[in-house]
């Protein structure tokens, strides 16, 4: 994360927040596939597998398969390479197919998935105004100045009270 801060701002999402947004997401693609519905769905891992589940729930999408994509860093460059793909079988150049994020950022995770699969849809539950080109629907645009915090990067703390004492 630290080669992409500063961020101004931070945008904490809970588990019931994900859940929610996610089946928004569903709603938003049903009846929006292909004659025939979509065939099957494509997650980014990782941060896209638990969007992707709830995706495939609402849908009845029995199909599920990953793309990896690691981002490497070359003088600060951070550069994606796809380091596992999904069965060409099931995807083919990606017609029916949704691929599943839980954000876009920049875009370039997505340039690198949609050149592998360009008849592909581009789902994302959250996006960033300079990722945004590179997603067909979405939920929820944050600025680009904003880091999103994500359940799975989370845990519940204690937290002192504003009166300053601990009791
Ligand atoms: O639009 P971009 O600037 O490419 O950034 C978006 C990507 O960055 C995060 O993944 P990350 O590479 O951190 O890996 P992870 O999903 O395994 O956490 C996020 O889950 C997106 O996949
Ligand atoms: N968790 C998280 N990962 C990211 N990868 C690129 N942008 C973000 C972000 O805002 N939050
Ligand atoms: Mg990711």
């Amino acid at each position: 994360m630290s080669d992409r801060l500063p961020h101004e701002k931070g945008f904490h999402v809970s588990w019931d927040q994900l859940h929610r947004d996610a089946r928004a997401l569903a709603w938003r693609l049903q009846g929006h596939g292909p004659e025939g519905g979509w065939r099957a769905v494509v997650a980014i891992t990782r941060g896209g597998m638990a969007p992707a589940m709830i995706v495939s729930r609402e849908l009845d999408i029995r199909t599920v398969d990953t793309i990896s994509v690691k981002s490497y860093n070359h003088q600060t460059q951070a550069e994606p390479v796809i380091i596992k793909h999904p069965d060409a079988d099931v995807v083919g150049d990606g017609t029916g197919v949704l691929i599943v994020d839980d954000l876009v950022d920049t875009g370039r995770t997505l340039e690198v998935v949609r050149a592998a699969m360009p008849k592909a849809h581009v789902a994302t539950v959250y996006a960033k105004p300079k990722g945004r080109p590179m997603v067909d629907t979405f939920i929820t645009e944050v600025s680009q100045d904003t880091w999103i915090f994500f359940p799975w990067d989370m845990a519940l703390q204690y937290v002192k009270p504003y009166h300053g004492t601990d009791d």
